[in-house]
């Protein structure tokens, strides 16, 4: 058996299924017709969505498969997100990929596989629409063309929750997106007693940069400044542009003594931009913290109004020295 190789933008596109907050949610019918069509269309006996997760493939909608997942190294979907095209797999025993691989000699026992890569509006490769069959079997052009219309029909269900939790412009969380995720994050960190530290930062006369520079650059410096803080802040930091020029951070399991280093390399980042772009302003920010301590719970709303007050507090010390 040969496992898939990690595609090459696996973290952002890990990132915008965590965004998506689409894992292990319950079924839904916007789905599930979709995958009912797939197998009556076809005549097979399993439909599946399939989304590549860090080690699993999990269903989002399953046809005749009872399982709700399957680890990552042994999924066929794990191979068709690699390309934008079908894989198809006529007789998985004439694959050397796959002749050996426990989904093919034991359950479901997969003969036959075609699998349409899904997008997000990103375009991540999230996972796929799949049929599966029990025999070897061809499949036409024309069943190609088929499969490709039901998988965007897929897409389109992705693109609809992507609108409302992402920002379009940056890629980050939007507001609703960041309530989301930091909500469970801190309910998490409440239940673990972790420290969890909110960041809010708001960019420094903003306006004058569209005023003088126009509203394209204005949108490159939005999208520069949450291209550092993605560049700056780990893989499990939610990451949110809550407004116009305002962005917050939720960092977990951190304490305020220990976030310094990363609001350091924002700081750095943001000053080796300024000397590289030479755009004829220099990018700045205001930056407000709030904390919560293990054994403190804090409600979400409280520290964001708390890293709220606290950013406006330094953006008003910033005006008072000029
Ligand atoms: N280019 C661009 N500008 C935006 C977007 N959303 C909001 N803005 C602008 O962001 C600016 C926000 O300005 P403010 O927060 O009021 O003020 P500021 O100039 O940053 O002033 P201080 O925060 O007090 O330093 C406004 O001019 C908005 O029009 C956007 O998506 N793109």
């Amino acid at each position: 058996m040969i496992a898939a190789p990690l595609p090459d933008d696996e973290n952002a596109r890990l990132s915008t299924l965590r965004v998506l907050r689409v894992l292990d949610t319950d079924p839904e019918e916007r789905f599930d017709r979709l995958t009912r069509m797939a197998r009556r269309l076809f005549q097979v006996p399993i439909a599946l969505v399939s989304l590549v997760d860090a080690d699993r493939q999990w269903f989002k909608s399953a046809q005749g498969l009872d399982v709700p997942e399957t680890p990552r190294d042994v999924s066929f979907c794990g191979h068709a997100i690699l390309s934008d095209d079908i894989l198809l797999i006529p007789d998985t025993h004439a694959d050397p990929r796959f002749v050996d691989n426990p989904l093919v000699t034991g359950a479901p026992h997969v003969r036959f596989y075609a699998g349409c890569p899904v997008r997000a509006p990103s375009g991540h490769r999230l996972g796929t629409l799949c049929l599966i069959d029990h025999v070897p079997r061809g499949f036409d052009e024309d069943d190609q063309a088929t499969l490709r219309d039901l998988a965007f029909m897929v897409e389109q269900q992705f693109a609809a929750m992507y609108m409302a939790m992402v920002d379009e412009l940056t890629g980050l969380a939007n507001r609703r997106g960041f309530e989301s995720q930091a909500g469970h994050v801190l309910a998490l960190c409440r239940r673990k007693q972790w420290p969890a530290t909110m960041l809010y930062f708001d960019l420094d006369h903003f306006k004058h940069v569209n005023d003088r520079y126009g509203h394209a650059e204005g949108d490159w410096a939005l999208k520069s400044f949450a291209d550092i803080l993605r560049f700056c802040l780990r893989a499990s930091d939610v990451i949110a542009r809550t407004g116009g020029d305002e962005f917050v951070v939720l960092l977990s399991g951190t304490a305020t003594e220990q976030m310094s280093p990363a609001l350091e390399r924002v700081r750095t980042q943001v000053g080796a931009l300024n000397l590289r772009a030479q755009r004829g302003y220099a990018l700045d920010f205001s930056v407000g913290d709030a904390a919560m301590a293990g054994d403190r719970p804090l409600t979400l709303e409280e520290l964001m109004q708390q890293a709220d007050a606290a950013m406006y507090a330094h953006k008003q010390s910033r005006r008072r020295m000029g």
